[in-house]
């Protein structure tokens, strides 16, 4: 579909973010547009310190821009009160993380619903978290506890949490950063169905070529700033888009896989 004939889900308007560490600052992003339409699947690729994982923090609410303007699903992010920042977190954006960050003493069933537990959610609907498993492959592992489960079905338990409140946008940061390549790619493949088959939109962070060929769309982010945004149906495949990735960012991208 045209973009122009899509809505965005998040849009980014000349965003930067300078850390400050005693009297040194770091420019970790500037001059930021960006915008992700309702249900696309976007990877954010570039070298470790190029602001990729910045740039999820401040689309996600988990950081605030030092200056420009966020707007996820019609909110300004900018106008929210941190309590209703951390309130509108918990209903309107999945967080999906490269440690998986799953409660240990918890079973993958009450992981999945951690979300809505934290938010003082009383009844909880049984079928969706079984709808969810089901979708993610995990529905005869939900009386597991983490250290039970293999690194794969942790990211799938982590997936299905991300998605339990139903977010407008799912946000992966490195989703298969802690994983071998063959259970990364079958990650990848479920993100990629979830976008296909249930409209999801996905924002995926990763250094990896054949992890970021999976999304529809690939940003890629140099010294703070976005040099290159292109469809991934222009490359046959995942050593096509790193040879055209080190064109551009001007550095060798390992292909795994
Ligand atoms: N909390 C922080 N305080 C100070 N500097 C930070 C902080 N977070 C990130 N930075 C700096 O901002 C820049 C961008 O960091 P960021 O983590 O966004 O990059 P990245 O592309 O995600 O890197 P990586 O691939 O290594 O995770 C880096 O120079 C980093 O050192």
């Amino acid at each position: 579909m045209n973009d122009s004939n899509r809505t965005p889900i998040t849009v980014v308007q000349g965003a930067s973010k300078v850390y400050r560490q005693g009297d040194r600052t770091i420019s970790a992003l500037q001059g930021i547009d960006l915008s992700i339409y309702e249900g696309s699947f976007v990877a954010v690729m570039g070298a470790s310190g190029s602001g990729k994982s910045t740039l999820l923090h401040l689309m996600s609410g988990l950081t605030r821009p030092s200056s420009g303007t966020i707007t996820v699903a019609g909110h300004d992010l900018g106008t929210l009160s941190d309590r209703r920042m951390t309130h509108f977190r918990r209903n309107r954006i999945g967080l999906v993380f490269q440690a998986f960050n799953l409660i240990a003493s918890l079973n993958a069933y009450d992981n999945i619903l951690f979300p809505l537990y934290a938010a003082g959610v009383k009844q909880t609907d049984d079928t969706v978290v079984h709808e969810l498993a089901s979708q993610l492959g995990i529905q005869d592992r939900l009386t597991h506890r983490p250290d039970s489960l293999s690194g794969g079905e942790q990211q799938r338990v982590a997936i299905a949490r991300s998605l339990i409140a139903n977010p407008a946008i799912v946000f992966a940061d490195e989703p298969t950063g802690s994983l071998d390549s063959v259970t990364g790619q079958s990650i990848c493949k479920l993100l990629r169905d979830l976008s296909d088959q249930h409209g999801r939109t996905i924002v995926m962070v990763t250094h990896e070529p054949s992890v970021a060929v999976w999304a529809d769309d690939v940003v890629v982010l140099k010294d703070g700033e976005i040099i290159d945004r292109f469809p991934t149906n222009r490359y046959e495949d995942a050593q096509s888009l790193a040879a055209h990735y080190q064109q551009i960012v001007g550095e060798s991208a390992m292909v795994t896989s």
